[in-house]
Formats: structure tokens, C-alpha cells, sequence
């Protein structure tokens, strides 16, 4: 390397910028606070352990410090909170927010500008409360209807086996009956709305690509980077909100004009943006571009919330069935035995009694795998029921090993898949409580977890009665890991028509 007198400076302002950054991040704790973890390289402090090796990482610190304790990971203090600490968290629902605390690394609001208003989150909860669940029973025949389409179009015949790639997620299996449900029949037949719903998730993660290594000046440097591209028209998504508002206009302003010409003899679709009709701005009578636009807004936050999630969950549960032989049975006759009863039209009543299956679900979702997730921000000083207190501003991860692997909870093997530990226990996969938090818990628990337990148990249901389904090894396989954040597996799944 060629050296200089002249690089002498360079190398000084470098240690000074270093220094600084140390000095200013500094881990400063204040009284009883949880134990921060000893670490050996300034700055980076346990980043790389919490990235390249969460699982052990976490497990000795849990070990050695109990719950909750504290890491020093991209720049920033984070508690730790598990089994015994994190129902706290969650239950002091005015003090701690996931919504605030994924705001820097997740910037949905450059793009989706109705997030920041302060109603959105309620009004969106309420949406799918009263638009969706309330009204699970009437979309039972139809997300059933799409998702058979999306089967047969995606799988279709195997008479051979086939293997079906999985790096998708299936998630225009999944896009495909959220968009009837949220956009109504109208559209969502149309191939350019279920790409735009399928896609929007992955192409906005794209922004999100680079690592959060400037977070250890501090988390706002790193989201105004990532969101740089935004502001010189590098917009992935913007095709997406294009193609939902051309498609959506004409219906919209279609049924304004129904209203008025039908009066009381007009037939309200059942969908979401009917709900949106009646509830945003109810005495609208045109489609400004504002409303438009708001509507828009709202499709695309309940897309985010429910595609990527949903699908993700539907590919683990296809492979925690596929890798496990030993249950393929079980689950195949339960299935035959309700398809022969519903004449292969099923109907709510026919999804209640899928307990095996449910059960199966819910211990797929219990196993996915993330070791910690779901980060709330502490609005102001809290202290737990031990004494110990987070100061104004922390993040709390979710210790998510910690609680779905307690050995009081389900035995000394909690780490083995225990598929019928709900049906025993009377556990429904949607069902939240304490060592189960998949969906979150407390007042803000999942409000869209009854339609997506519906939705991948319909989907499993008519896979596993029309395929035999295994993975290419024969046994489970591994799944992805980015960070503590786990992702299902992409070795593909082997479809084989079942002989009928
Ligand atoms: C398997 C699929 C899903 C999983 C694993 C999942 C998981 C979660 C989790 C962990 C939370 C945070 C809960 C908390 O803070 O306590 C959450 C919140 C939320 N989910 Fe889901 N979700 C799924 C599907 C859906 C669907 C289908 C929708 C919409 C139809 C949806 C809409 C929401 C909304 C709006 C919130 C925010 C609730 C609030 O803060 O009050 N989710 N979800």
C-alpha cells in the first residue's frame, strides 16, 4: 500500500469520526435496568452474533442473565424480553409500539402517505374486523373458488411428479384470493391486480435491500438512505398503486352511480372497498383523486399486512407437512372424510371440524422458526413486574425461542413438532396466549389472523386431498435464516396427483 505524509490527516479524522461515534454511542444505562451482555469490539458490540448466530447467541444470554436482558446491536441498545417478560410488553399496550418501532427500519410512509395520519392504524383494524372477519362465513365459498383456480393454474396435473419451485412463497396463490376479498370480484380476476397485490411486499423490501450498517450512527441516517432512491424516482412500487387505482376508479364510480339510480334496491357487493365506500368519507359522490388515492392507501396497507405473511406461513406449513411422512395419513383421511361430507364445497362448519389439520397449523406456525421478532418501542419509562425498567425510547425484541420452545409449556422436548399438542390441549391455531405469539398478543394481537388460519387451511386442504406432496430429500428441509428472522426453505416440493 502506498503511504504518504499526506494521508497521515486522513487517518486522523477517521480515528477522530471513529472515536466520536463511540463516545456518542456509548451504551449509558440508568438504574435497574436489565443486564447489558459484556462485549468485546466497540460499536459493532453483539451485532454480529445477533446477526450470523442469534439462536446460541440468545440461548447462553438467556441462560446466564435470565429475562430480560439487554445487547448492544446496530448502534443501539435492544431488551430482550422472553417467556417470562415479553406478555408485559405486549399487555402495556400504551407504553410499547410495534407500529413506531419498525416506522425507521420498514419506511412504508414515504410511499403509502395515509400511514402517518393518526386514525389509520384504527381505522384499518376496524376494516378488517368488521369487513373481513365479521364476514368470514360469506367468503368461505369464494376463497375457496380462487384458491382452486390458483391451484390448478400454478400445480395443475401431475400425473407425473412435478416439482414446484417455492421462492415466491405461492404468493399469487395467496394474492389471488386476498384481492377478491379486498377489491371485490370485478377486478381481481384481472391478472395485473393479483401480480400487483403478489408483488408489492417483495418489490418494496427491495428498497429496503441495504443492510442496516448506518444505523450505528443512528436508525434515521439509515432510513434516509434507503429511502434516497424514493426521492430520485427509483419507485418499484409506484406501478403497483398505478395499476390498483386504474382498475379500481371505474368500479368505484360505478357503484356511486348504482347507489343513487337503485336507492334502497341497490345490492352492496361483499368486499372491502365497499366497507371503505360506506365508511371513508361515507357522502363522497365523486372519485377525486384524493379519495382515490386513500383508498388505495388502505388496500395496500391491508396487502402488506396480510399476502407476505400469509404466504410465507402457507409455504412452512407445506413443507412441515411434506417432511413428514409419519403424518400423512392422519391428515389425508381427516381431509377425505370432510370433502366427502361437504361434497367438496366447503362451508364454515366443514373448516371447524379440519381440527387435526387446524392443529397441525398452529404447531407449523409455532415452529417457523424466528428466533426473535415483532420489536415494540417503549413511548416512556416502564418497569416490569421484577423491578427492572427500559427507559424512554428502547426497542424490545420478542424473544420468540424463548417462549414458543418453554419446556413448561410443551415438554421436555419443546423444540420437536408436536402436531396434535392443540387438538390435546384445545389450542386453535388462531387462538393467541402465552406461549404462542405468532400473532402477536394483548390488545393489539393480529385482527387478520382468523382470515389467514382460514385461508392456509382451506388452501392445505384441498392441496394435501388432490397431491401427494413430499420434499426432494424425504425428510424436512432446512429453512432460511436472515438473522433472527427465519424464512421457509426453497428446495421445492414434489406434487403427485393422488389416484382418486
Ligand atoms: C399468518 C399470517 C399472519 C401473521 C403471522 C401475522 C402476524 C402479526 C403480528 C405478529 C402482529 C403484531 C401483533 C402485536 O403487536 O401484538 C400483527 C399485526 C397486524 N396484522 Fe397480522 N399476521 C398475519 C396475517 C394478517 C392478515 C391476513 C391481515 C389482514 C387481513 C393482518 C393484519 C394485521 C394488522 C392490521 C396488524 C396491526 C394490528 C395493531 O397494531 O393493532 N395480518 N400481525
Amino acid at each position: 500500500m502506498h503511504f504518504s505524509f499526506e494521508t497521515i490527516p486522513t487517518f486522523v479524522w477517521v480515528f477522530i469520526a471513529t472515536y466520536a461515534i463511540y463516545w456518542i454511542k456509548k451504551p449509558r444505562l440508568g438504574k435497574n435496568e436489565p443486564p447489558l451482555i459484556p462485549y468485546k469490539i466497540p460499536i459493532i458490540g453483539h451485532t454480529l452474533d445477533y446477526l450470523f448466530n442469534a439462536e446460541n447467541f440468545l440461548a447462553e444470554c438467556r441462560q446466564k442473565y435470565g429475562d430480560p436482558f439487554s445487547v448492544y446491536i446496530f448502534g443501539q441498545v435492544t431488551t430482550i424480553a422472553g417467556n417470562e417478560i415479553a406478555h408485559e410488553v405486549y399487555a402495556a399496550s400504551d407504553t410499547f409500539s410495534m407500529t413506531n418501532a419498525t416506522r425507521d427500519s420498514f419506511p412504508l410512509y414515504r410511499i403509502l402517505k395515509s400511514i402517518e395520519k393518526p386514525d389509520t392504524l384504527k381505522i384499518t383494524v376496524k376494516a378488517i374486523r368488521d369487513g373481513i372477519t365479521a364476514k368470514l362465513p360469506a367468503y368461505t365459498e369464494r376463497v375457496q373458488r380462487t384458491l382452486m383456480f390458483s391451484i390448478n393454474k400454478e400445480i395443475g396435473d401431475c400425473s407425473k411428479p412435478k416439482v414446484i419451485t417455492t421462492v415466491n412463497n405461492f404468493s399469487s396463490m395467496v394474492a389471488r384470493s386476498v384481492a377478491d376479498v379486498l377489491v371485490g370480484q370485478e377486478i381481481s380476476k384481472d391478472e395485473d391486480v393479483v401480480k400487483a397485490f403478489a408483488d408489492f411486499t417483495k418489490d418494496f423490501t427491495a428498497v429496503l435491500a441495504i443492510p442496516p450498517i448506518l444505523s450505528f450512527i443512528h436508525p434515521k441516517v439509515h432510513t434516509k438512505i434507503i429511502t434516497l432512491p424514493l426521492k430520485f424516482g427509483w419507485n418499484p412500487i409506484l406501478k403497483h398503486l398505478n395499476t390498483l387505482k386504474k382498475h379500481l376508479k371505474p368500479v368505484l364510480e360505478k357503484r356511486l352511480k348504482d347507489r343513487e339510480i337503485l336507492g334502497d334496491k341497490y345490492e352492496p357487493p361483499l368486499d372491502v372497498i365497499e366497507y371503505f365506500l360506506n365508511n371513508l368519507e361515507k357522502d363522497t359522490k365523486v372519485i377525486t383523486d384524493d379519495y382515490l388515492n386513500k383508498i388505495c392507501d388502505f388496500i395496500f396497507i391491508l396487502v402488506i399486512a396480510s399476502i407476505h405473511t400469509t404466504s410465507h406461513h402457507t409455504t412452512f406449513a407445506l413443507y412441515d407437512f411434506a417432511g413428514r411422512p409419519e403424518l400423512w395419513d392422519d391428515l389425508y383421511e381427516e381431509q377425505v372424510i370432510i370433502d366427502k361430507e361437504c361434497n367438496g364445497e366447503l362451508t364454515p362448519h366443514h373448516i371447524n371440524k379440519m381440527v387435526k389439520l387446524d392443529s397441525f397449523l398452529r404447531e407449523s406456525l409455532r415452529t417457523f422458526g424466528s428466533v426473535a421478532a415483532n420489536p415494540h418501542r417503549c413511548f416512556e419509562s416502564y418497569t416490569f413486574k421484577n423491578g427492572m425498567t427500559v427507559p424512554k425510547g428502547r426497542i424490545i425484541q420478542t424473544y420468540l425461542s424463548d417462549i414458543h420452545y418453554n419446556t413448561t409449556a410443551y415438554g421436555p422436548n419443546p423444540r420437536s413438532f408436536l402436531p396434535f399438542h392443540g387438538l390435546e390441549n384445545n389450542f386453535p391455531a388462531s387462538k393467541t396466549d402465552r406461549d404462542y405469539f405468532v400473532f402477536g398478543a394483548g390488545k393489539h394481537a393480529c385482527p387478520g389472523r382468523f382470515f389467514a388460519v382460514n385461508e392456509i387451511k382451506i388452501g392445505l386442504h384441498k392441496l394435501i386431498l388432490n397431491y401427494h406432496i413430499r420434499t426432494p430429500s424425504g425428510k424436512t428441509e432446512k429453512k432460511l435464516n436472515y438473522g433472527p428472522v427465519a424464512l421457509p426453505p426453497v428446495a421445492g416440493l414434489i406434487f403427485e396427483n393422488r389416484k382418486k
